[in-house]
């Protein structure tokens, strides 16, 4: 178990308000993810003051009997979209009522996503979004924020999100063209910008490109329905875009979080790269984890339609049970939702062409009862693993913890008392979110929260749900999180030690001489003797991407001639000389 020791968390006695003042959760066994302990807890003033057996009580507690249940860390979803406008309309679970249903299936915090339009003030649309949930979360919640767009005020503005709003990680879309989607030269100084702040860099990986020009061909080609979704947007485009991403963040040694990993291709990529030492995290979804993509073809378009979210569930069945694989190895590191909901009334908006589905799904009730399943149930990881990757690393790797993510005194007490026997059928007439579908309808899950327990508060009480509106608080969340940034700086270091420039004695003959005339050009290339080199290798004066540069007069760096020399009707002779240092790459 790791060290159990006080922590200032932070919420102070007015935050704590309401909460049940003193609480004690025997005969439980605790389960963190590094391991389990037969214990008692005490709870006082939302915070968890004592663990072990014969705890001293004070008087005037209420005590909840945990016997032969698991008490774990409550669920931290760090992917939802509560009241997000998104593809003209508004997903209807909004911070209550997604809050809500969070804690009645053991989620006691969520992070989800300031998305500002293009040219929107990335601070305006955070004070938005708090504006929005503050008033309604029944649970603790933080944000993560979008870069949408890139510009020098953009790049202020992270900087004072990090600062002074509580804000460690920005997410960039590479799909949804036109929309979110930044292109790759501002993904790179998007994440180079991350790595100096201390942030952690998220993708929406899957090539908006491709896309683009793939829908338009499907839809050409007659298929108006929810399998164009996927059709247009194969696994290969997500496995590529990952790849990119991974290779992009490389560059800069920004650590890099994979959202919503859907497709097992994607998934090997995340898993290869970090065999390659590269700090990059994959995300699957309860969504890839538990259901698939042959949904699409489903007879029913409403059924069809409630199953489209980007990227898309893939049509291969056996991909939920490989990224539940991966998971449990952690070559996948963490789960969430992109709980984004929209009711059958509004998925209609793309009843004749699918590019106009509204993308999203539920999850964030189910995630925990579906993983338990999936993944406990099914024997492919220990509770101690389902801990960690349903609520420890999240908290790790946007830096929560251990205020939250682990039970252990000093923490906030968010506590599940978890029974793994009792089971439930997920069903849209009995959940809690607000729209009328559910994409894992039918499923019987084993697992089921018998207490859910936020800030010391009881809001499942013996499976009854009893959250309140507004208990929860805003999370601020500091840049520079030990468990990402500490394996980047060996990293680091290693790259600066490589950058180390030959140190040569010079260059003092000619490099090159060029012939031109009018209608041809024809270039020599001579050693320092004046002789023709016995390759091409090295000899001409190359841009290093192998384009020949010696017609090129002035030029503007890019090889595009800018300068007399190139429009030259006269034979001249163009003499290139090593630049001062002693570099003689030949072209500068
Ligand atoms: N995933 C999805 O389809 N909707 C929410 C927005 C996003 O995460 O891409
Ligand atoms: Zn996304
Ligand atoms: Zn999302």
């Amino acid at each position: 178990m790791a060290s159990r020791q006080h922590i200032n968390t932070g919420r102070s006695q007015s935050q704590s308000q309401g909460s049940e003042n003193r609480l004690f959760i025997k005969g439980g066994k605790i389960v963190n993810a590094d391991g389990t302990e037969d214990a008692d807890i005490l709870i006082e003033e939302g915070i968890i003051k004592e663990i072990g057996k014969n705890i001293t009580l004070p008087g005037g507690i209420r005590t909840i009997d945990a016997g032969g249940k698991l008490i774990i860390p409550g669920g931290i979803d760090p992917h939802t979209h509560l009241q997000l406008p998104f593809m003209g309309t508004k997903s209807v679970d909004d911070f209550y009522i997604g809050t809500k249903a969070a804690i009645a299936g053991g989620t006691t915090m969520i992070i989800d996503f300031v998305i500002p339009e293009k040219r929107e003030s990335l601070h305006d649309a955070y004070k938005k979004w708090r504006g929005w949930a503050d008033k309604k979360v029944c649970c603790d919640y933080s944000l993560h924020v979008a870069v949408t767009w890139w510009s020098p005020e953009v790049k202020e503005e992270m900087e004072n999100l990090v600062r002074c709003q509580g804000v460690n990680s920005f997410k960039m879309f590479m799909a949804y063209k036109d929309v979110l989607m930044v292109k790759d030269h501002e993904l790179y100084e998007i994440f180079e910008h991350c790595k100096k702040l201390g942030a952690i860099a998220q993708v929406h990986a899957e090539n908006g490109d491709i896309i683009a020009e793939n829908s338009k061909r499907v839809f050409s080609a007659g298929i108006t329905g929810p399998e164009g979704h996927e059709l247009s947007r194969p696994e290969d485009v997500e496995a590529e875009a990952t790849h990119r991403a991974c290779v992009l963040a490389s560059q800069v040694n920004c650590p890099l979080y994979v959202v919503h990993v859907m497709s097992k291709s994607a998934a090997n990529v995340i898993a290869a790269k970090r065999q390659e030492g590269c700090v990059v995290f994959g995300e699957p979804i309860a969504a890839s984890l538990a259901t698939d993509g042959t949904n699409y073809w489903n007879q029913c378009w409403r059924h069809a339609a409630a199953h489209v979210l980007s990227p898309p569930l893939r049509p291969d069945p056996t991909t939920p049970g490989y990224l539940m694989d991966l998971l449990a190895q952690d070559d996948l590191q963490l789960t969430a939702t992109d709980n984004c909901t929209f009711t059958h009334e509004q998925k209609k908006m793309g009843c004749r062409d699918f590019r106009k589905i509204p993308n999203g799904v539920n999850g964030l009730e189910d995630r925990m009862s579906v993983i338990w399943e999936k993944g406990v149930h099914e024997g492919k990881m220990d509770a101690s693993r389902f801990v960690a990757v349903t609520s420890t690393t999240a908290a790790k790797i946007f830096n929560l913890y251990p205020k939250k993510g682990v039970i252990a005194v000093g923490s906030d007490a968010d506590i599940v008392v978890w029974d793994p026997e009792k089971t439930r059928t997920i069903s849209a007439k009995t959940h809690h979110h607000a729209t009328d579908s559910n994409i894992f309808e039918g499923m019987t899950c084993h697992g089921v929260p018998d207490y859910v327990i936020c800030n010391g508060r009881v809001c499942v009480d013996q499976g009854q749900l009893k959250a309140v509106q507004g208990f929860g608080k805003f999370v601020s969340r500091k840049p520079f999180a030990p468990f990402v940034y500490d394996s980047l700086k060996e990293k680091d270091e290693k790259k600066k030690a490589s950058m180390i420039p030959v140190q040569r004695s010079g260059f003092d003959g000619e490099m090159v001489s060029k012939t031109t005339t009018s209608k041809q050009s024809q270039h020599s290339t001579t050693n320092g003797d004046g002789n023709k080199p016995s390759n091409g290798e090295g000899s001409q004066a190359t841009n290093g991407s192998g384009e020949d540069q010696t017609n090129v007069g002035r030029s503007n760096g890019s090889g595009i001639p800018t300068g007399p020399d190139s429009s030259s009707n006269s034979r001249s002779t163009v003499k290139l000389h090593a630049p001062p240092g002693g570099h003689s790459s030949g072209f500068w």
